[in-house]
């Protein structure tokens, strides 16, 4: 299993400790929740952050944007050290493009959809992303409750890209803990994002090792 901790929940006055914390730990990427007070109630940090967060690791940065009109700072992002770019199905008038887009400056591609969002609506993008992240909360904050219909959306997808032999990743973010993350690896889920879950924990390094071995 991926796992991908959520810095939405760490502690931004000392964010240099999580951020070794997580390099030192068995972590595979860090997710990062850029938010802007339109797409979602909420605004999160942004490129200033992230740039500064870059040195601490060589981890991958996962980068989720919960933004209106993303494209307009794909490159940004980029230069900012995005690995992984996700924007939103429902923010994207033209998602193709922005897939390639993200493509194209090199980084990994990613669609996240809104618990509303069926996945059958991806079905004409699913060739070109390469990563699906199924919101299992309503996008905007951390600490919300898991919403248990995402297991059917996994299977769904899983069985759909299982179908199709293609090599997209099914990544999992909201209310993830050790009490669901065996039924998400079950159900077909490869990324599994942890926010409240690790860094409200009292041993987050163990925390993030019990996630990633939780099918062992
Ligand atoms: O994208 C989001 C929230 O919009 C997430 O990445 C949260 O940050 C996950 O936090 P927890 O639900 O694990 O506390
Ligand atoms: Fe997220």
């Amino acid at each position: 299993m991926i796992i991908s901790p959520s810095l939405l929940a760490a502690n931004f006055l000392d964010l240099q400790t999580d951020c070794k914390m997580l390099d030192e730990s068995e972590a595979d990427w860090f997710h990062l929740d850029v938010m802007d007070g339109r797409f979602v109630n909420n605004i999160s940090y942004g490129l200033p952050v992230i740039q500064q967060m870059r040195p601490t690791t060589k981890k991958l940065f996962d980068v989720h944007l919960m933004i209106e009109e993303p494209e307009k700072y794909t490159e940004a992002f980029r230069k900012a050290g995005a690995d992984i770019l996700t924007v939103h199905f429902e923010a994207c008038r033209h998602l193709h493009r922005n897939i390639q887009q993200i493509k194209e400056m090199g980084m990994v591609a990613g669609v996240a959809i809104n618990p509303h969002t069926p996945v059958q609506m991806l079905q004409d993008i699913l060739e070109e992303v390469d990563l699906v992240l199924i919101m299992s909360v309503n996008p905007g904050f951390g600490g919300q409750k898991f919403i248990p219909h995402t297991y059917n959306k996994i299977r769904t997808l899983r069985q759909r890209i299982d179908q199709l032999g293609l090599p997209v990743k099914i990544e999992i973010d909201g209310g993830v803990d050790l009490n669901n993350a065996r039924q998400l690896a079950e159900a077909g889920a490869h990324v599994l994002v942890a926010g409240s879950a690790v860094f409200h924990s009292p041993d987050p390094k163990a925390t993030i090792s019990a996630l990633k071995h939780i099918t062992d």
